[in-house]
């Protein structure tokens, strides 16, 4: 059964103004300020909270903030859950490109670094939850990406085998994942970090979903007879 995995943040969904929208919360409620800028921190938002947080202490001045870190990452999680979905959309083309994959007999699912449990909520707020047969967060299993347990077994979840399955990432965590687990990568160029994707050496850029049904008809081998 042929198999497409895609991360979420980022590919999927643009999640990037309600994560920096939750980063910002924590340091408003302590006076500090909003140290992180909606648009041009995008592409920050999406490599996760922690790298949020780092650049804000960044940007506050506090040197070494690994412990202060830590200890806001609780309160950002507590924020974004409480708005996961106030401004996060799926991105263009992302719905029916499944959905034509799905009508061909490909098995979908999800293999992201959030926390399972938001990344269901969300799902289900934005209504596509039922369109993937998998979801692997960040803390399903000991190991997250770029380590290839998660992806191998959102594949098999999902009713999929490994070798005849593709990432859809947009970033060089989820590069590194699909090279761990010895399957094709495709690097979105619809997200703020375009310019970085192609030294990343995926096996495919994609720059809109309307591409996608031909790629993976293209990189995941035919079954042997
Ligand atoms: O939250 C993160 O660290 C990134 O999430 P993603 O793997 O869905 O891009
Ligand atoms: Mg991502």
């Amino acid at each position: 059964m042929r198999t497409v995995i895609f991360d979420l943040d980022g590919t999927l969904a643009d999640t990037s103004r309600d994560l920096i929208d939750a980063a910002n919360a924590c340091f408003e409620d302590v006076g500090l300020g909003l140290p992180l800028d909606p648009v041009q921190d995008a592409t920050t938002a999406f490599l996760g909270g922690r790298a949020m947080l780092r650049l804000a202490f960044q940007r506050l001045g506090v040197a070494g903030p690994e412990a202060e870190i830590e200890a806001q990452f609780p309160v950002f999680l507590a924020h974004y859950a409480q708005n996961l979905d106030r401004h996060t959309r799926m991105y263009p083309g992302a719905v029916e490109a499944v959905e034509q994959l799905r009508g061909a007999g490909y098995r979908v699912g999800i293999c992201t670094n959030k926390p399972e449990a938001l990344a269901e909520d969300l799902l289900a707020r934005l209504g596509v939850r039922d369109l993937f047969g998998s979801l692997v967060g960040a803390d399903t299993l000991p190991v997250r990406k770029p380590d290839p347990a998660p992806y191998r077994a959102a594949v098999e979840r999902a009713g999929g085998a490994v070798p005849r399955s593709i990432l859809i990432g947009d970033s060089a965590t989820d590069r590194n994942t699909a090279r761990a687990a010895g399957v094709p990568c495709v690097l979105v160029t619809f997200g703020p970090a375009a310019a970085e994707m192609p030294a990343l050496d995926p096996e495919a850029l994609m720059a809109d979903y309307a591409e996608l049904f031909d790629l993976a008809g293209r990189l995941i081998p035919q079954a042997v007879p």
